[in-house]
């Protein structure tokens, strides 16, 4: 067995980054962007008022001013602006140069066409030209690019953006006894969860997951859905992993060329997993145990995603937290024991069996254990994985 940074070394040298592709921004959020940004424009392009008021020019307490023009967002006044006057003047609005402040007009009171200033306020209420940005000013890349990233690329006046191509997963459940969610089982059949939980979290990475038909548990079956696979850069198949008989999926996937580079990994749970690849795709074999191939997606899918789109070789990001009960130690293998934390500390569930989604549902947290870790006491720190 190896140890999980060993399984990642390996699936970091079979997952080759993907190449890139121009998209509209309106499609962007999520993506990948491959190359730093550029700001076509300053924004603001021009000085603009921040409020809804009166452009005057050093005003104070008591000043009385002639109101001679308009300024509203789109709209510039183009005059100036003299002592004893002043311009209507709307958010958004460029100010002219002559302006040295804008009062809101809940400080003044107008009658006709004159003012009267009543407070000053704090601040000009004025937004320098380039305050937010400058022509030139980047974004870093990578990236994965957020709503709030797609805003300022809009307002950068940044069109398209070149991003990393789409992942494109296929991902086959194996196993006689499952049936897709809304079937009706029999009465040894249980519900297929693995495969839509990683769909869940594939999407969530950015990749274009597809599911392909149950394999059931024969080889001619498992072929069959083996030739499904098209054009899929990762094939992940869930179940079948272990020792057991009806385990076939290392067999099938041996006898269709698969280079293994790995089987078993140290690790609890999550222990079956292989990985190689197939012609053009690589091919990841995730264990059954709903719990251990969703762990398997956090551990190990996730950062081979992000390496294919990439965004680097690095396992999954951890956090440190003490303790808000002890844990006894540790066996032999890597744990990433079920976790919940909260403003007192981290607690390790009781109930640990890779079968209970329930337990994995309830955490937020995965809690690492090293190998053989002693026994930690309560206020300890410890490393986790949050979820
Ligand atoms: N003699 C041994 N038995 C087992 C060992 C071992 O070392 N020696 N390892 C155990 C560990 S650890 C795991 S993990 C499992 C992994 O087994 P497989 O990958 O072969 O998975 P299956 O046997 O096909 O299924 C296990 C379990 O998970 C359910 N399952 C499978 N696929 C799905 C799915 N898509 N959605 C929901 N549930 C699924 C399946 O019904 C089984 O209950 O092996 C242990 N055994
Ligand atoms: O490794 Mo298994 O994944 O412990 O349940």
């Amino acid at each position: 067995m190896i140890s999980v940074t060993e399984a990642l070394d390996h699936l970091f040298a079979l997952a080759n980054p993907l190449g890139h592709e121009e998209v509209p921004l309106i499609q962007a959020a999520g993506r990948v962007m491959v190359q730093p940004a550029t700001a076509r424009r300053d924004q603001p392009p021009f000085a603009a008022s921040a409020m809804d008021g009166y452009g005057t020019q050093n005003p104070h307490v008591g000043q009385k001013l002639q109101v001679i023009g308009e300024a509203a967002a789109g709209h510039r006044f183009d005059g100036e602006i003299a002592q004893g006057s002043c311009i209507r003047i709307f958010t958004g609005a460029p100010v002219p140069a002559s302006v040295t402040h804008v009062t809101i007009q809940e400080n003044v009171t107008r009658v006709g066409d004159q003012i009267t200033i009543n407070d000053i306020g704090t601040g000009d209420n004025i937004r320098p030209a380039a305050g937010d940005f400058g022509i030139g000013q980047t974004i870093s890349a990578p990236r994965r690019l957020t709503p709030n990233d797609v805003a300022l690329l809009a307002a950068m006046n940044i069109p398209t953006v070149t991003v990393a191509r789409q992942p494109k997963v296929a991902l086959i459940s194996t196993g006689d006894e499952l049936v897709m969610p809304g079937e009706n089982p029999g009465p040894d059949q249980i519900i297929a969860s693995n495969t839509f939980g990683l769909h869940a979290m594939l999407r969530d990475l950015g990749a274009l997951p597809r599911l392909l038909p149950i394999a059931r548990d024969s080889e001619a079956s498992l072929r069959a859905v083996f030739d499904l696979i098209d054009d899929a850069h990762l094939v992940i198949t869930i179940g079948g992993a272990s020792v057991g008989d009806h385990d076939l999926v290392a067999k099938v996937a041996g006898d269709l060329g698969m280079d293994r580079a790995f089987y078993k990994v140290a690790m609890r749970p999550g222990k079956p997993l292989m990985s190689g690849r197939m012609s053009d795709a690589m091919m990841m074999g995730l264990p059954g145990n709903p719990v251990s191939a969703m762990v398997c997606g956090h551990i190990f899918v996730a950062p081979v995603i992000r390496a294919m789109q990439g965004l680097g070789t690095a396992p999954a990001a951890r956090l440190q937290c003490p303790l808000a009960a002890p844990i006894a130690e540790n066996g032999p293998r890597e744990h990433y024991m079920r976790a919940e934390v909260t403003q007192g500390g981290l607690t390790a569930f009781e109930r640990q069996d890779s079968s209970l989604l329930s337990v994995l549902g309830a955490s937020n947290a995965l809690l690492v254990r090293p190998p053989h870790d002693p026994a930690r006491k309560t206020g300890e720190l410890v490393d986790y994985i949050p979820l």
